[in-house]
């Protein structure tokens, strides 16, 4: 029954609620998400915005819980005074209000103050509150260009995504309930004891100054170390990260103590940024200590003199005694709570260098859906150098008929992905433009554009879910016999009924990858192109589509890839030439400029780089570009 009570408070904040961004503000545009604040104060007063109301009532039980706990100390004096006043057999009668009022505060009072403050917190905002901090920065990471994930590690990112969460939220946390709670107390003690006598309210405002000093003078220390050792960590994870999930590599160069030491040298870093920060928090701990000391007995020493001189009763000094003994206990555990408040503003502050990175490639203001009609595709004179000074592509033209079937040939290195890559606005051009049925790819949104154009790659990645969900990722919508059929075209029917992964799943259920079923290289290819055969897009890119599928595979499913083109714009990209030779028309590359093309024989006929290259094709492979270069070197 009480967790059914629980569970109602838990769906007051939606985990997964994101601000979508109007456009209004001109900033940004609808179809993106509004940028999270860069600057760190306005990340946490973004979030803590969000979550206004709980979060209000989470100040309120702060506040009230430290008000409770000066209250009982009051009490106690009162207590201590009537003791001295009365007798065993008057006590109840003479002070009966009081002694009920204090069982009430202790009984009832403080236990309903904790459970709603409870409730507030572990119901109301930590799983709900927490996740959303999460969410919208995941999403933030998801909108950022490919090249993004290229310069970083995946698992660097995603310990951000995880640690910001947590940081912001137990920042905001232990700022409303915690400090805001020691900070009642304290002023509520200064108000008690300077009712007592006006010296004791003078020692600990000395105390609260040297505290602020410490803060001011001695925590930003911390702090910084706190930014440079959360920095720290998300690199050794990165590290680790980058290990397992290359492991073969690792294993097959035998290189592990190699990547020991790679990994090692993350951690050294992390160990010496933790020492710098622990030295500081030795340094402060010792300095409280003897502030605290300084506390507690002027405080004491004075209610003693004032007992002696009569001006203070047996309860007041109980009163002043039992409130500086209670704020030493609470500063020991606010020092803690001060350093994991600046190790999370720490945290939060290298985090939101990240998540807050505006996407360098974004849909234009006015960017409309793609309408593909035939599937013409246009580059005009287009530049890319990658960002570097030149290299790659250079003002290259070229004009893809509607329905034209086109083969890319080029050694490696010679910009045959870069230029599929380019036509999907993986990146944004240096130079030219890149047209599809006459309207420039930069100025439609890419959600359109991608959805214009069905992609099978060389090293095909399949997802950590079910075959189905593989196949379905370009259309999630898709019925299960378009799914199927869809299987059967990609010749893949013949082994998805007998998989079954470790946890018993079968079928189109199994799940590949990791903790799933391991498919072969040419298994994977066909469940790509089972996707792309799906999705059913005007424009089709195969980069090497068919490069791990052997020979009888291979001639089963061409087939099914000659009827997969049919009525489609292609660009196809081959190492073995066989498998494009029969293209309408093909394209040389050489050095990111288009050398020569035409049909199979009339480059044939032309006896240049296309023939040279073909007969050079041993074995079914391409020379590799230094190969070619020495051997032609070798020719001259
Ligand atoms: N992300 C990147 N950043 C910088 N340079 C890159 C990047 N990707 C590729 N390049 C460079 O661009 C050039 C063209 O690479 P690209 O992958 O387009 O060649 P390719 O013809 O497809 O080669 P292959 O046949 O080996 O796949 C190469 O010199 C490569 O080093």
């Amino acid at each position: 029954m009480m967790d059914r009570f629980l569970q109602r408070f838990e769906n007051v904040l939606d985990p997964f609620e994101d601000d979508a961004g109007s456009g209004e503000d001109g900033v940004y545009r609808t179809g993106h998400l509004r940028p999270l604040p860069a600057e760190t104060n306005a990340f946490i007063w973004h979030f803590a915005l969000q979550a206004k109301g709980p979060l209000i009532g989470l100040l309120i039980a702060g506040g009230l819980t430290g008000g409770i706990e000066a209250v009982l100390f009051t009490g106690v004096g009162w207590l201590v005074d009537a003791l001295g006043h009365s007798t065993p057999e008057t006590l109840v009668s003479d002070h009966f209000w009081l002694i009920a009022g204090l069982l009430f505060v202790t009984l009832i009072g403080r236990a309903a103050l904790l459970f709603a403050s409870s409730v507030l917190e572990e119901q109301v905002i930590s799983p709900s509150f927490y996740n959303r901090i999460r969410w919208q920065s995941y999403r933030r990471l998801m909108e950022q260009a490919y090249s993004f994930f290229q310069n970083d590690f995946g698992g660097r990112l995603a310990q951000k995504v995880q640690q910001v969460g947590m940081a912001t939220g137990d920042f905001i946390t232990t700022i409303l309930q915690t400090f805001w709670s020691f900070v009642t107390f304290i002023f509520l003690t200064v108000t008690i004891l300077g009712a007592i006598d006006w010296r004791m309210a003078l020692v600990l405002v000395l105390w609260v100054a040297g505290y602020v000093w410490i803060v001011r003078n001695l925590l930003p220390k911390i702090r910084e170390y706190g930014r440079a050792s959360a920095d720290a960590r998300s690199i050794v994870s990165g590290r680790v990260v980058d290990s397992f999930t290359n492991i073969l590599s690792v294993k097959l160069f035998d290189s592990s103590r190699q990547e020991d030491a790679f990994v090692k040298d993350g951690f050294v870093y992390l160990v010496d940024m933790t020492r710098r920060s622990t030295r500081a928090i030795t340094e402060v701990r010792t300095v409280v200590a003897l502030l605290n000391g300084f506390m507690m007995s002027g405080v004491g020493v004075i209610a003693v003199m004032g007992w002696q001189a009569g001006s203070v009763t047996a309860g007041g000094v109980a009163t002043a005694l039992g409130l500086v003994l209670r704020l030493n206990q609470m500063s020991g555990w606010m020092m803690f709570n001060i350093n994991g408040l600046v190790r999370n503003y720490g945290t939060i502050q290298d985090a939101v260098a990240t998540i807050t990175r505006l996407p360098t490639l974004i849909d234009a203001p006015d960017a409309r859906p793609l309408v593909p009609a035939k599937g013409a595709i246009r580059y005009e004179d287009v530049t890319f150098h990658y960002g570097k000074g030149g290299g790659v592509i250079d003002h290259l033209s070229l004009d893809i008929r509607p329905g034209e079937k086109v083969g890319l040939v080029g050694r490696s290195g010679a910009g045959k992905t870069t230029l599929v890559n380019l036509l999907l606005r993986l990146y944004d051009l240096e130079g030219g433009r890149i047209l599809i049925d006459g309207q420039d790819i930069a100025g439609v949104t890419q959600h359109s554009l991608r959805a214009a154009i069905g992609v099978v790659t060389q090293d095909t990645s399949l997802l950590h879910r079910s075959i189905r969900d593989n196949i379905a990722f370009g259309k999630p919508e898709a019925e299960e016999d378009d799914v199927v059929l869809a299987a059967e075209r990609a010749n893949a029917e013949d082994f998805i009924p007998s998989l079954r992964d470790p946890k018993g799943r079968t079928g189109y259920d199994a799940h590949v990858g990791e903790r799933g079923i391991k498919l072969s290289g040419g298994q994977r290819q066909r469940i790509a192109i089972a996707r792309v055969l799906l999705k059913n897009a005007p424009i089709l890119v195969l980069d090497e589509a068919t490069s791990a599928l052997d020979s009888e595979v291979e001639a089963a499913i061409q087939e099914n890839l000659v009827r997969m083109m049919e009525g489609k714009t292609v660009i196809a990209i081959a190492h073995r030439l066989s498998t494009i030779a029969a293209m309408d028309r093909l394209i040389v590359l050489d050095k990111g400029a288009i050398v020569e093309e035409g049909s199979h024989e009339d480059l044939l006929a032309k006896n240049g780089l296309y023939a040279s290259l073909w007969r050079r094709q041993s074995g079914g492979f391409l020379f590799t570009e230094s190969a070619a270069e020495a051997e032609s070197a070798a020719a001259e």
